[in-house]
């Protein structure tokens, strides 16, 4: 098989049971004609008028029987599993929706379980091969822990998952028991079911308070092709997802509900992530979807079965199933066919199989051995798996050699379970180290007392080397998590020195401007003060009429240049301006005004200049303490010209003078003094207009 598969999926609605008020609050339709999809209806607890319909292809409802969900979904993948391909059933749904009806069943509606074996053995039969093996392994999942449920439930331990070479995971440990009749399987089964947790609540007097996982492993052996083939079927019945005010749980039952919930959600966001593709697959946050890894986005054919409890009461769980259902719906897994080659192959390297350690056959199966008693402990050295009670007259023959443990879905250990490709089985390896002749005259006793020393001693090397390896692996994982730590302080150390980022930022950001704007204002002044300088000791040696009369050509100057546009040439012209009529307020605007345009390469036009008085009062304006002073009302323009006349005059030749270079006239500021008015913005409030 190659290619991807979709999980299929199967919903069904349970019928009322007693004292249950059905009020038709989940119903089922279907299309007219029968062929399409059908729907499962479900109102809006928000809004009743609004009702979600779910389409799914497999749609049940409270009539359908048993008969009916096997025979539609279930029966076709028999003939998947015969072809060495793993099947994953899984039923999910609400506390007493019917999961365990459906998957297990009673004795008058046996459910997938019973008929799944049924049809095995059916397949078997017709065809007609000796080399075809049927085991079951069971065990379930109890507040996150794995138990074998084929061993007896007081001793059984806690069972370890873990992952081969390969990426497979598996439960260490656990029991595969070889069956050969149907009936073989309910005497097992019964039995088995009974070691499960199961407990009464408000919802259900016989409640799950576990998932379980059954496993029926065929093992088809060709030997004239030389190859075989192994199908896995895995049935799970999940517990189901509790709403504690509904079911009344005591502390114990509420701390079974919370691992049942959790492992749950975590099954949810499994298939939320593989629905977005996610790179990280939250497999390994339980026990649940770690066991059901391969079932969900791995190499299994899948089937979930939706169970749903009708009426009102179970809606909002109704629609969490359903929802579950559409996502669960995309994901794809990838089967492959688990074919294994036989043929001789070269001998690779003994620890690169590590299987776990063999387990001994459970209590349930070993009739005959003496094991009572809590003190039975699973022999670590040797599987034994007891033989099949119907072939035990005609197991003579057979090899009573160990066999290699399994590793699937379920990590199955079992005695027959064929090894990976191109590794030669223990007894191969034996043979080899004793010589084939010598074992040939061995008594059957003594080939096992050999062989199972050889595997003790074998067992042992491999649980050192596993150590080792584990010690190593801990070392350096000790190892880096220090040199992680040692990184992290280091790296919070020079944190610490540094300003945090996220806090300071903003105020070091803001030093930083004020430190460059401070520079620039310095530069700028230091500047100033070198021009103005020259300029001072020019105006300290004038009178102050001509101090005014030169500050006025200056201002000219300037006003002529910012009409102009050349702003920076205007703004020098003020400055001069400035160290002649230190006192004007209305200079000192300009200049800022000018300033600031020119910073923000803003354009700048200058107010219109007032029409020159005919004649200007001798005495202008004087102050309080009548000190004359240059008004806030006085215009620039309105300062003397003479100072200006006079210094072109004397720079008139060779001077580098700027004031040179701009013939002043009258009509030039009489033209700048007819400006049409215009206002620069400016962020600098001004008192009075220039
Ligand atoms: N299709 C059905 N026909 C008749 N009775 C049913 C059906 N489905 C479920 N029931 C009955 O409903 C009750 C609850 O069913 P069941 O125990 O299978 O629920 P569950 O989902 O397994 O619950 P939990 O998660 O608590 O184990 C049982 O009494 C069962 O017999």
């Amino acid at each position: 098989m190659s290619g991807t598969h979709k999980i299929k999926i199967a919903a069904r609605l349970r019928p009322r049971i007693e004292h249950e008020i059905d009020d038709q609050g989940i119903q089922i339709t279907h299309d007219e004609d029968g062929e399409g999809p059908s729907w499962i209806c479900v109102p809006n607890p928000r809004d009743v008028n609004q009702v979600f319909r779910f389409p799914f292809t497999s749609c049940y409802d409270q009539d359908s029987t048993q008969e009916e969900i096997f025979e539609q979904d279930v029966r076709p993948l028999i003939d998947v599993v015969y072809s060495g391909v793993t099947v994953t059933i899984f039923a999910y749904g609400v506390t007493s929706s019917g999961k365990t009806h459906t998957m297990q069943g009673t004795k008058a509606y046996p459910g997938v379980i019973p008929r799944v074996v049924e049809a095995m053995f059916e397949q078997k039969a017709a065809l007609l091969k000796s080399n075809v093996e049927l085991a079951v392994s069971y065990m379930e999942i109890y507040k996150d822990e794995c138990y074998d449920l084929l061993v007896d439930r007081e001793t059984a331990p806690k069972l370890p998952v873990r992952e081969n070479d390969v990426g497979q995971v598996f439960v260490a440990n656990l029991s595969s028991v070889p069956i050969a009749s149907v009936e073989e399987f309910i005497a097992i089964y019964s039995q088995a079911s009974k070691q499960r947790s199961v407990g009464a609540t408000n919802l259900n007097r016989s409640s799950s308070r576990s998932h379980a996982m059954l496993t029926l492993e065929v093992t088809m052996t060709d030997s004239s092709a030389e190859r075989s083939l192994t199908g896995k079927i895995n049935l799970v019945d999940l517990a189901g997802s509790e709403n504690n005010k509904l079911t009344g749980n005591d502390p114990t039952r509420m701390a079974e509900s919370a691992a049942i919930n959790k492992s749950l959600s975590v099954l949810g966001q499994v298939v939320h992530a593989l629905n977005q593709g996610a790179s990280r697959i939250p497999y390994r946050n339980s026990k649940l979807t770690r066991i059901l890894q391969d079932a969900l986005g791995g190499n299994s054919v899948g089937l979930l079965i939706c169970n749903l409890a009708p009426g009102t009461k179970f809606r909002q769980d109704t629609l969490n199933t359903l929802n579950f259902a559409v996502r669960t719906k995309n994901v794809e897994n990838r089967p492959v066919v688990n074919e294994r080659d036989m043929r001789p192959q070269p001998k690779p390297h003994f620890a690169a199989i590590l299987p776990p350690p063999p387990k001994p056959a459970p209590a349930v199966l070993q009739p005959l051995e003496a094991v009572a008693g809590p003190s039975r402990r699973p022999r670590p050295s040797i599987a034994r798996v007891a033989p099949r009670p119907s072939l035990a007259g005609a197991s003579q023959s057979r090899s009573r050699v160990p066999r290699a443990s399994g590793i699937g879905v379920f990590g199955i250990q079992k005695g027959h379970r064929p090894r990976p490709s191109g590794v030669p089985t223990l007894i191969s390896e034996i043979a080899e180290t004793s010589g084939s002749s010598g074992m040939m005259q061995l008594t059957d006793k003594e080939i096992d007392e050999r062989i199972a020393r050889a595997v003790e001693v074998e067992v042992a090397r491999r649980l050192k080397e596993r150590e080792e390896l584990e010690r190593q692996e801990k070392e350096n994982i000790a190892l880096q998590l220090n040199l992680q730590i040692e990184r992290e302080k280091e790296r919070l150390k020079e944190e610490d020195q540094r300003l945090p980022t996220g806090v300071l930022t903003p105020l070091m950001a803001r030093h930083r401007d004020l430190d460059n704007e401070l520079r620039a204002r310095l530069e700028e002044l230091e500047d100033k003060y070198e021009r103005g300088t020259k300029e001072l000791q020019l105006a300290d040696v004038l009178s102050p009429a001509s101090r005014k009369k030169t500050g006025r050509a200056y201002v000219m100057l300037a006003r002529a240049h910012s009409e102009k546009g050349d702003l920076q040439v205007a703004l020098d012209l003020y400055r001069k301006a400035e160290s002649y009529v230190p006192d004007n307020v209305k200079l000192k605007e300009r200049v800022i005004e000018i300033e600031w345009a020119v910073k923000n390469g803003a354009t700048f036009v200058p107010s219109p200049k007032k029409p020159r008085k005919a004649k200007k009062t001798k005495a202008g304006k004087r102050n309080a303490v009548g000190k004359k002073v240059m008004s806030g009302d006085e215009d620039e323009e309105d300062m003397p010209m003479d100072g200006i006349h006079q210094m072109l005059e004397g720079e008139s030749s060779g001077s580098t003078n700027p004031l040179k270079r701009f013939q002043v006239e009258e009509d030039v500021v009489q033209a700048i003094s007819e400006t049409p008015p215009k206002r620069v913005k400016c962020e600098i409030k001004l008192e009075g207009e220039v």
